[in-house]
């Protein structure tokens, strides 16, 4: 559903990427993992259009969308949830909602994420990172992407919601309707919620493989310096 193919890019004159490829099969999460500076978020934008290729392919379900911007890739079912749990701080949570999803889809969310449900009447820059952090997510899945992209979705946050997002993006995948490409550093979560691991360092993909709790140790040795 998600291809990247030999994409090289970066800002101005910098090149960030170089020749990166991956995959995203429909309906499957995928870790994408490496240290600070190895060009992850580059790389998240680069799917997302925020980041031109200046060689390479970005393909949404078959289709090449790499001349296309952002908005156009949001249109063909790509959802992105950004580092840094942001939403309208001044704004109550049920407002962020409400920008996005009418009535019906709130309620979902609100069954996807109940801890929301005591919440909504509250400004989001009074949240914590946890709270924000689902806010942020139910409202990308507002938009009812088939592709969801969540730049480290636990970053700075509560192990209590560590465990709500594994579940929810569990159940998401597990439907079937929803694709998951994540980056994280948290290398336990990353390989219980993805099927697939891919490292990146300087630019590059150096390693991947399969989820799960046995490819522990491997990327670990991976990620170690
Ligand atoms: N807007 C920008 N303009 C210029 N250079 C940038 C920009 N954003 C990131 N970079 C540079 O690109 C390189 C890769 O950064 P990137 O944020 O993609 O890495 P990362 O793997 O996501 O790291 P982190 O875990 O710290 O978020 C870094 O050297 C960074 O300084």
């Amino acid at each position: 559903m998600l291809r990247i193919e030999s994409v090289t890019g970066g800002y101005g004159r910098t090149t960030v990427l170089h020749e990166v490829s991956l995959e995203v099969p429909t309906g499957a999460a995928v870790a994408l993992m490496g240290h600070n500076g190895a060009g992850k978020t580059t790389l998240l934008k680069a799917a997302v259009g925020l980041v031109r290729a200046k060689s390479g392919r970005v393909l949404l379900d078959g289709e090449d969308v790499t001349g296309l911007r952002p908005s156009a890739r949001v249109k063909r079912g790509l959802g992105y949830v950004p580092q840094g749990q942001q939403s309208f701080g001044d704004m109550t949570a049920l407002e962020n909602l409400q920008l996005v999803g009418d009535r019906a889809g709130i309620s979902e969310m609100l069954d996807l994420f109940p801890a929301l449900k005591d919440l909504l009447g509250r400004r989001a820059g009074l949240l914590s990172g946890g709270q924000r952090q689902q806010l942020s997510i139910a409202r990308t899945l507002l938009t009812r992407p088939r592709l969801l992209i969540l730049d480290e979705p636990t970053e700075g946050i509560q192990p209590n919601v560590v465990a709500e997002i594994e579940r929810v993006i569990a159940e998401l995948t597990g439907r079937g309707d929803l694709t998951v490409l994540l980056v994280e550093q948290h290398v336990g979560f990353a390989l219980r919620t993805a099927s697939a691991y891919y490292i990146l360092e300087s630019g590059r993909i150096t390693a991947r493989g399969d989820g799960g709790s046995e490819a522990h140790d491997h990327v670990r040795s991976q990620l170690a310096v």
